[in-house]
């Protein structure tokens, strides 16, 4: 579903990725864990179309979520108007699947709010919500969990066992090593290239 091949990336002399290389199929939750400034905002970026890599390739299938680090929203317009804008933009007949959503990450209450007069947390359910309520096959997650209390981050890990149910291929942006129980394949990134990363049970 996705394939990433010697992708190398530099900021002016800085060498950023050196030839990564990583595949993520079908029902796969894949990780990349890494110290700050590694690169995995960079890889993510690149993987997802904003960036361009300096050299290497990236084959994805089907549809793609992507689940920026900083949400990108508008602090002026509410849940219900962010859903609508993406709605559209996605050309979804319904809003089914974001209703789902917004009942698990359990913030309905707030659907009327606007952005500027949500919680950090809050808002990083909006960011979820609008990455995954087209139900792509390729979902991108940069730390979607930012700010989340105990129960959201247990819940987003059901959703997550729920893309991998379903099929889905999943590549999720981590800090935290005690994640990697949760994910079939965790990757280290360092020195600009991936390695596998064992699990800490
Ligand atoms: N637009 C840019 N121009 C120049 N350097 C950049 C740019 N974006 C990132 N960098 C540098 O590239 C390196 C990797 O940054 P990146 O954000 O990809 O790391 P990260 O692993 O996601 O870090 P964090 O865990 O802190 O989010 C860092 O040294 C960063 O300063």
């Amino acid at each position: 579903m996705l394939t990433v091949t010697g992708v190398r990336k530099s900021y002016g002399k800085r060498s950023v990725l050196r030839g990564v290389d990583l595949a993520v199929g079908r029902g796969e939750v894949v990780g990349v864990v890494g110290e700050n400034g590694a690169g995995k905002t960079t890889l993510l970026r690149i993987l997802c179309g904003q960036l361009r890599a300096d050299a290497g390739s990236v084959e994805l299938s089907g549809r793609l979520g992507y689940c920026p680090q900083n949400p990108v929203l508008n602090e002026d317009l509410t849940v219900d108007q962010h859903l609508r804008y993406f709605q559209i933009a996605y050309r979804l007949p319904h809003l089914r699947r974001a209703d789902e959503l917004i009942e698990q990450l359990g913030f309905g209450d707030y659907r009327g709010a606007a952005v500027k007069d949500l919680s950090g947390g809050t808002r990083q359910k909006v960011n979820l919500v609008l990455a995954l309520m087209h139900d792509p096959a390729v979902v991108l997650l940069d730390e979607p969990y930012q700010g989340f209390d105990w129960e959201t981050y247990l819940r987003f890990w059901d959703i997550a066992a729920a893309l991998r149910e379903a099929g889905r291929a999943v590549l999720v942006i981590s800090h935290l090593a005690y994640d990697s129980v949760r994910l079939d394949t965790t990757h280290r990134l360092r020195g600009g290239v991936l390695t596998h990363a064992v699990a800490v049970a």
